[in-house]
């Protein structure tokens, strides 16, 4: 039988980093741009869940129409990053990164990651959404001034990645370390074999 293909609906190096720790190679990288901005009263799990789930179908239906990719599997993610109800933006400023790295300052906070996948020609979609909590220590002064001049928090949720300089700051972690760099590594294995797809074929050495 023909391998399934799969489509990382993602412009995301980091995520397909992740895919390749699982020995997950996409066979076609097909970014989607969507408007993320949250509805009305939308709580942060339901965010994750409603972006991940559009970018997929975004991404299904730039293939739709080319007879290769019928049948193919689509992937996409979404991490959201909340204190309390407070859905903290990607930080695009120093401003919003204050902000920020104020809000997380010597408390906890949700990591929401939400992951679908798709069967590109057909309907339904497979979803999880998968919460993380993450406390960080108090931070001085000198911890903000030097996490903002080091730039790691442009465009990020929540204006921190665990995986570079923040990790020096984070105390706790009850959950899916993955998941709150970008991809929860068990649930996405999981929707991917539900849908078909033989995660550890490959993964024997020759
Ligand atoms: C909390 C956290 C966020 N982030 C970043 C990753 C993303 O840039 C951002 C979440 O945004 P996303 O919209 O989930 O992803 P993206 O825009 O990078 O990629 P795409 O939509 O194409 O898949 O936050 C980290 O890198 N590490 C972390 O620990």
């Amino acid at each position: 039988m023909a391998k399934t293909k799969l489509i990382l609906a993602s412009a995301s190096p980091r995520r397909v980093d992740l895919l390749a720790q699982i020995g997950i190679v996409p066979d076609r990288i097909a970014p989607a741009d969507i408007d993320e901005t949250p509805l009305a009263g939308e709580t942060p799990r339901l965010l994750a869940g409603r972006l991940a789930s559009r970018k997929a179908e975004k991404a299904a239906e730039i293939v739709a129409g080319d007879a290769d990719w019928q049948g193919a599997l689509v992937l996409a993610a979404d991490t959201v990053v909340a204190v309390g109800r407070r859905i903290l933006p990607k930080a695009e400023t120093e401003d919003e990164a204050r902000t920020c790295l104020r809000l997380l300052s010597g408390r906890g906070h949700r990591v929401y990651t939400g992951v679908a996948v798709i069967t590109a020609g057909s309907p339904g979609n497979s979803l999880r959404v998968v919460e993380t909590r993450v406390s960080f220590k108090p931070l001085s002064k000198l911890d903000e001034d030097a996490y903002i001049a080091s730039q790691e928090w442009h465009g990020k949720a929540g204006a921190y990645g665990v995986q570079g300089l923040a990790a020096a700051f984070v105390t706790r972690i009850i959950g899916s370390y993955p998941a709150v760099v970008g991809l929860p590594l068990y649930e996405t294995a999981s929707l991917l074999a539900g849908r078909g797809y033989a995660v550890a074929e490959g993964w024997r050495k020759e």
